[in-house]
Formats: structure tokens, sequence, C-alpha cells
């Protein structure tokens, strides 16, 4: 359950981030439960929790950092956007097992702060975390979830804004480009992104 009293209004130090990060996590958008939007009023864009792999010894917990879309029109290939179009928002994630929902599987969920006019499922997601924020918590109810989700959003825009974690000043443009590299979703159909999203739900069958 979370514990009683104030929070923190920044994460990590004032410096700029610290290894491990910035970890860097990529993917389709894929559909979670749905409770996001509908239950929370937070919607979150899920990636296959697959790219943590890589990161064996990274813990559960929120997460925060910047998130970059291509969003794309075609509907059997994604097209590639030129990189100076491709949009870059701070954010901020959870990734774990929802210990409010008591998920059976580890989930990426990321809110982007951003108002989007539309979901977009499918697109590219290439996820740079900079900080840990919190572990995740059991609530006493919704309200005080979501008034949680709230801070977190606060403490990522405010620490986001320090000098040493800007995206122009991060790792001498190599954020940046990274974010703005959608190299590794070339080809990609959506028939692929189906059947990434069958294996995630056939994992957490296994598992139940
Ligand atoms: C910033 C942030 C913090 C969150 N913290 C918690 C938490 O402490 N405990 C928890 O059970 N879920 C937490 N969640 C996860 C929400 O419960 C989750 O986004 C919601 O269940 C939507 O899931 P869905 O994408 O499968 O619809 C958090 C989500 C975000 C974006
Ligand atoms: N600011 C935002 N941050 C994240 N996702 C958003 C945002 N605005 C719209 N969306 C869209 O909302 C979708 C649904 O979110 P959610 O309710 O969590 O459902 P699901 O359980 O399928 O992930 C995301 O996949 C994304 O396409
Ligand atoms: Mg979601």
């Amino acid at each position: 359950m979370r514990p009683d009293g104030p929070r923190d209004e920044y994460a990590g130090p004032d410096s700029g981030p610290e290894p491990p990060f910035p970890i860097k996590l990529q993917g389709p958008v894929i559909k979670g439960f749905g409770r996001g939007s509908k239950e929370l009023g937070i919607p979150t864009a899920n990636i296959p929790p697959s790219g943590l792999d890589a990161y064996p010894d990274l813990k559960t917990g929120i997460y925060f950092g910047y998130t970059s879309l291509n969003h794309h029109s075609s509907s059997s290939s994604t097209t590639t956007t030129n990189p100076s179009d491709i949009q870059i928002y701070p954010s901020v994630l959870s990734i774990g097992y929802n210990p409010f929902y008591a998920n059976s599987t580890r989930s990426i969920e990321i809110h982007v702060l951003h108002k989007f006019p539309t979901d977009f499922y499918g697109s590219s997601l290439n996820l740079l975390m900079l900080g840990f924020i919190r572990p995740e918590y059991d609530y006493v109810s919704k309200e005080s979830l979501i008034e949680d989700i709230m801070v977190d959003c606060a403490v990522a825009e405010r620490s986001l804004g320090r000098e040493g974690w800007r995206i122009e000043s991060g790792g001498n443009g190599e954020w940046e480009g990274w974010l703005r590299d959608f190299g590794w979703a070339r080809g990609l159909t959506e028939r692929d992104v189906e059947r990434v999203e069958e294996k995630v739900l056939k994992v957490g069958d296994e598992k139940l």
C-alpha cells in the first residue's frame, strides 16, 4: 500500500540522469486492458514488454523520460517519416504488474504528456527513460491512484525542465538522434503488430 506523507517534488539528481539511464525501449503501440482512459481518465500507450529482456535487473516502478512517435497512414506497412517531423514529448510510465489491478503479466504503459486528437494504436514508439520516480503501489481507491499519477506527471515535467535533463542538452544530441530514428520499424506491417499483441496475450494466459 502507498506510504502516507508528502511526495518529493523532483526525481533524479539535479545534474542529470545517472547510470543505468538512459534506458532505451521501442515498439509498436499495442492494446492493453483498456482501463487507462476508461477507468482512470489517463490513457497509456502500451508497448511489448519484450524490450525489457535487455535489462534483466530493472526494477518495476514508475519512471519518466521522453517519447517520440511515428504515426503512419498506410494500412499495409509503416511509412518512415522525415526525422525532423517527428515530435518528442515528456512522458511518465509504469513498468510492472499494476498491483491495484493485480495483473499477472508485466506491462510497459506510457502516459505521454500531450493531448492527442485520436488514438494511435499501431504507431511506432521510441522511449528514452531517464529516471525512476517511485515503486508501484496498491491503493485504497481508484481516486487515490489517479491522484498519485497526477503527482507523477507534475514531478516528471518539473524534473525534465532542469538543465541537465532537457532534450536539447542530452548526450550531445545523442538522445534526440535516437528518438528521431525509426529505422527499426521500417517494413513493420499491421499483421506484425497483431502477432506481437497475440503473443503478449498468450504469454499472459500461460501464466494464469
Ligand atoms: C505514471 C503512472 C503511474 C502508475 N502507478 C501505478 C501504481 O502505483 N499502481 C498500480 O496498480 N498501477 C499504476 N499505474 C498503472 C495504471 O493502473 C494503468 O495505467 C492502468 O491500469 C491502465 O492499464 P491498461 O493500459 O492495461 O488499460 C500507473 C500508470 C501510470 C501511467
Ligand atoms: N496522452 C496519451 N498518452 C498515451 N496514450 C494516449 C494518449 N492520448 C491518447 N492515447 C491513446 O490511448 C490509447 C489507449 O489507452 P488505454 O486506455 O490505456 O488502453 P489500452 O489498455 O489499450 O492501452 C493508447 O494506446 C493511445 O493510442
Ligand atoms: Mg494503456
